[in-house]
């Protein structure tokens, strides 16, 4: 398949002939196109033009990303290669005294003693060069580390500090994919802008030694040269190119690696049959990326043997005019034998020089990635730390809170408006989808109203330190994650500014029905809870669910939200979960959320949402007196159990 035909298939997709979504038995479905996939493609039509005219800013952004990371070794490194080429060029004109020396008239042995001093002069050079290359490898090695987490971590910083919303936009997911390249990107950055000046400055070294012995000789020399560096820089070119066009095809590759090698998937997948489907799907991804790198290396070969045919042509004419300029007797021997060992150097210098333009120009577009995502990303940053110390929660009130989605017509949260006092527990109910997670995102000031406000002690949610404002909620969400950790340490993630004693902890998993279940695990509270670590234990979703709980339990929050944390728990288990959460009733506030309606009977007050909007409020007995919404559901479940 051509990279064309990729192309086409990316656009077409596979849809099933009713236009209705693709056929899972035919080919995998259509890939969104990513923001980045389009940019990378627009750059990689750029010419060869192009990547000159950008290899100065480029090489400049390398050198500050090195002199950020360490200026010494930059020094080093920047010293070290403007020195090498000084001594390229004087070790060439060094050359050139040797050999006037030595083809000289007279005895051999007075020839010899007369080119001694530049013989020393140059071997010499000689070592000192090969000196500075052995700085510039030590600088450079120590560099790379530094420059790669320099770069990695202002990417962790900002990742870890852009508000919720960020993760909503497709763009910043993939934005955030891309930008992991980073630090790869950075160190390859600097490593080829380094080796480019090398190249560069080797060139120069000949350049400048060429024109001191002939100055009819640069032009020849580049003559001689360019034809080769046309065609590495082509041959960079059109690997880049594919890359860029290949990019739907590796996300393809990966997501069939991810189905196929990856523990979550593994179970459906033998369950279900699926090895077959997939293996062919992959047979097919890779059938057209076979075909794509073959094209590949034929142009590449094409061009580069062009490039060396013609480089060849030349260097002969080359050779060719050095024996007329000889013959007319316009240069002497020395000369002439010194620019064919400077031909030799400039060509070593110019291959060196012309694959690291590439290498420079693609890890700079690598690189750019990063730095946009850095510079995008800042919209998402929140508002530089300040407001005032959040007292203890005397009162929480939702005022006309809203809450759209971005890329959603439809409202999550629709004008709310609902208090709820220091002590109490409320439960938030309703069917799927009806804004329940959204609305205590909104509380939990992990997400910001589109509408309306949430205030805390009468003030909105947004003047207040939002640090400390976190300190005094404890979140036990839906959708937790399973740190890959120990149960202690899972559990006390809950308060990681608090003091992690044992007790505490052992306290809260207790108060979670966690804490039987934990000291029966292999190590007891040091149990790893992730397979991938030596020694790592498996939890049953009920139980990971526990250890939540007891995360959530741990600080003793004046707040704590806790959202379906009972949907995996067996009847003693949520039991005494439930049990905990009253004790908390009439000290500290608690919202609850689930769909378990027996488990909000307790309640204080109960909040129905529907389709966004807050549509009952009251006790259970009053709501069930009301006959509306939540009676319904109450009658259904109920029914259930009756049957
Ligand atoms: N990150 C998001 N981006 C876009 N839409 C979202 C996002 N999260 C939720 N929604 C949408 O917002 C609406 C409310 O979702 P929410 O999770 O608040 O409902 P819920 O009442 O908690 O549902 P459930 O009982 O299933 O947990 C739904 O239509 C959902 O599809």
């Amino acid at each position: 398949m051509t990279e064309a035909a990729v192309a086409n298939d990316r656009q077409a997709g596979p849809r099933t002939p009713g236009g209705g979504p693709p056929a899972a038995e035919s080919v995998l479905p259509e890939l969104r196109e990513m923001w980045w996939e389009t940019g990378l493609r627009a750059r990689a039509e750029a010419g060869l033009l192009t990547v000159l005219a950008e290899l100065p800013r480029l090489v400049g952004a390398a050198m500050r990303i090195s002199w950020r990371a360490d200026r010494a070794r930059t020094a080093t490194v920047a010293a070290a290669t403007v020195g090498g080429g000084l001594l390229a060029a004087f070790g060439l004109l060094a050359t050139q005294r040797v050999l006037v020396e030595l083809f000289a008239g007279g005895p051999t042995a007075d020839k010899v003693v007369a080119a001694l001093p530049a013989l020393a002069a140059l071997a010499g050079a000689t070592a000192l060069r090969a000196g500075l290359g052995i700085a510039t490898g030590y600088a450079q090695n120590g560099l790379t580390p530094r420059v790669s987490r320099d770069v990695e971590r202002r990417l962790f910083e900002t990742s870890t500090a852009v508000r919720l919303e960020a993760f909503d936009a497709d763009a910043f997911a993939d934005d955030m994919e891309r930008a992991s390249r980073g630090p790869e990107s950075a160190t390859g950055l600097v490593q080829a802008a380094t080796n480019l000046l090398a190249g560069l400055a080797g060139l120069a070294a000949v350049a400048v030694a060429v024109v001191v012995i002939h100055p009819l000789l640069l032009p020849a020399l580049l003559i001689a040269t360019l034809p080769r560096a046309w065609a590495a820089l082509r041959a960079g070119h059109l690997q880049y190119r594919t890359y860029a066009a290949g990019s739907v095809r590796r996300r393809r590759i990966w997501i069939l690696h991810r189905l196929m090698a990856e523990r979550v998937s593994a179970p459906e997948l033998r369950s279900y049959g699926l090895r077959g489907f997939l293996l062919d799907q992959y047979d097919r991804v890779m059938g057209a990326e076979t075909d794509v790198q073959l094209t590949l290396a034929r142009r590449v070969t094409t061009t580069t043997t062009v490039g060396s045919l013609t480089g060849g042509v030349a260097t002969g004419a080359v050779y060719l005019l050095l024996g007329l300029l000889l013959v007319g007797g316009h240069i002497p021997l020395a000369a002439a034998a010194t620019c064919v060992l400077a031909l030799q150097a400039a060509q070593r210098s110019l291959t060196t020089a012309t694959t690291q333009a590439d290498k420079v120009y693609t890890e700079g577009l690598h690189f750019a990635d990063y730095t946009g995502f850095l510079t995008r990303a800042a919209a998402y940053l929140p508002d530089a730390a300040g407001g005032d110390r959040p007292g203890p929660l005397r009162e929480l009130s939702v005022r006309h809170a809203g809450l759209r989605y971005p890329g959603r017509d439809d409202t999550a949260v629709r004008d709310v408006t609902l208090t709820v006092r220091a002590g109490e527990t409320v439960a938030l109910v309703g069917e799927n989808g009806s804004g329940k997670t959204s609305l205590a995102a909104l509380i939990a000031t992990l997400r910001t109203p589109t509408a309306g406000a949430v205030c805390w002690n009468g003030r909105p949610l947004a003047e207040w330190d939002t640090d400390d404002l976190r300190s005094r909620i404890a979140v036990v969400t839906q959708d937790h994650h399973r740190w890959p950790f120990t149960a202690a340490t899972n559990i006390a993630l809950g308060d990681v500014g608090g003091e992690p004693r044992r007790e505490r902890i052992e306290a809260a998993a207790d108060r979670a029905a966690a804490h039987q279940m934990i000291t029966e695990l292999p190590y007891g509270y040091e149990t790893l809870l992730d397979r991938t670590f030596a020694h790592g234990q498996d939890l049953s979703g009920g139980q990971w669910q526990r250890i939540t709980a007891a995360r959530g339990f741990l600080r003793d929050a004046d707040l704590l939200i806790m959202d379906e944390p009972s949907s995996a728990l067996d009847p003693r288990a949520e039991e005494a979960l439930f049990q905990a959460i009253r004790e908390r009733q009439g000290r500290a506030t608690t919202i609850l959320i689930t769909h378990r309606l027996a488990n909000v009977r307790h309640a204080d007050r109960i909040f129905v949402l529907h389709d966004g909007a807050l549509v009952e409020e009251g006790s259970h007995d009053d709501l069930v007196a009301a006959d509306g919404r939540y009676a319904e559901l109450f009658a259904l479940q109920a029914a259930g159990y009756r049957a």
